[in-house]
């Protein structure tokens, strides 16, 4: 009988937060430890999780949270509201497996990177305590340009949609139905926080602009990037090909995909490929589920690496 973890998730009742408990569920080696939401406190899980019996949701403090001492906890919270668990596991439970799906710790060097694709070796993933998840955009766009990093210019574009659930379940205009019907909705037109997250990893500046599209999820970002030497369409597809040869998850194809190609699927698609302009400037495409690859499809990689598990385990591969 192979052993199972104890899986705690702090902001149960968001959008990623659903999708974990699904995951959670559904996985081999995963037991739910608790669920926290302050509004759903005292009701079943199986409410929203109807694979999961006989647990409630619970309004855990960071304390009552850390002492519960789970193998892993995923921080599924917004921007900024995560480091009071993050303390309160530090000083009672250290060895307790950290997923942080927020943009809080991106930047920290002291936690890993868990966009496992790219980076699994470079950060350590297998055996990480401490893993900061990729953003949605980040994730796709990361996907798109890093096969061909060493051979653009700097500013490669990259022109984003996603569905309105990646604004969260805090009411605004970006997840506002009526807003968004019939509607393509354009924000932080330079400077989000995914084009610092980016240029971060590649060590490259881009040029993000993001949109929300009127559906509930489902992630697409057209890159357009300028080639330091003419290049043919057969050695850019060379190297996706060879890039995500051995991934599951990273589906190449020769068609651009559409969004709905990405929405609801567990990986990502990358397609459309084309060289033009004297070979010199590259077209590529990446689709997506925001909830999914862009986090909790992630998270339950970053999990089972960090927890000596196969990286798949409880993720149907492929797409
Ligand atoms: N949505 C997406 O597509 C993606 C989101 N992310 C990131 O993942 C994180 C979660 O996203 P998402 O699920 O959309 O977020 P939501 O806003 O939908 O859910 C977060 C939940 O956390 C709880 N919460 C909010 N503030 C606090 C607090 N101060 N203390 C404790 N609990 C709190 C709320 O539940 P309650 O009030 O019941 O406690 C809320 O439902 C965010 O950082 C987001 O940026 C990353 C990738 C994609
Ligand atoms: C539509 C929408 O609002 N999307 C969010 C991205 C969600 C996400 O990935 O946010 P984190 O980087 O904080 O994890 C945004 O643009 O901020």
């Amino acid at each position: 009988m192979s052993r199972t973890f104890s899986i705690g998730l702090i902001g149960a009742r968001g959008f990623t937060g659903r999708e974990l408990l699904k995951l959670i569920a559904g996985h081999p080696a995963f037991e739910l430890a608790f669920a926290s939401s302050r509004e759903l406190a005292g009701t079943p899980v199986s409410d929203m999780a109807p694979e999961i019996s006989g647990v409630d949701f619970e309004a855990l403090s960071p304390d009552e949270a850390a002492a519960r001492k789970p193998d892993a906890c995923v921080l599924a919270l917004p921007d900024g509201a995560g480091a009071a668990f993050v303390a309160a596991f530090e000083a009672a439970s250290p060895e307790t497996v950290l997923v942080d799906l927020s943009a809080d710790y991106r930047f920290d060097d002291n936690w890993a990177y868990g966009l496992p694709e790219l980076y699994r070796q470079r950060e350590g993933l297998a055996g990480a305590k401490r893993i900061a998840n990729p953003g949605c955009y980040a994730t796709a766009a990361q996907l798109a340009l890093h096969p061909v990093n060493a051979i653009i210019e700097d500013y490669p574009s990259v022109f984003g949609v996603s569905g309105y659930s990646g604004a969260g379940t805090t009411p605004s205009r970006k997840n506002d139905t009526e807003a968004l019907a019939d509607n393509l909705m354009p924000y932080a037109l330079s400077g989000h926080k995914h084009e610092r997250e980016v240029t971060r990893q590649l060590r490259r500046p881009i040029a993000f602009t993001p949109h929300v599209h009127p559906a509930f999820s489902g992630i697409l970002v057209t890159v357009h990037a300028r080639l330091r030497q003419p290049v043919s369409l057969e050695k850019v597809s060379a190297l996706y090909e060879e890039a995500y040869a051995g991934e599951p998850l990273v589906k190449v194809q020769d068609a651009a995909p559409e969004l709905k190609d990405g929405t609801g699927i567990q990986g990502a698609i990358i397609g459309g490929l084309t060289v033009v302009a004297d070979q010199r400037r590259l077209v590529v495409l990446c689709a997506e589920d925001n909830l999914l690859k862009g986090a909790a499809v992630q998270a339950v990689q970053n999990l089972n690496l960090a927890l000596g598990l196969d990286e798949l385990s409880g993720i149907t591969a492929g797409n």
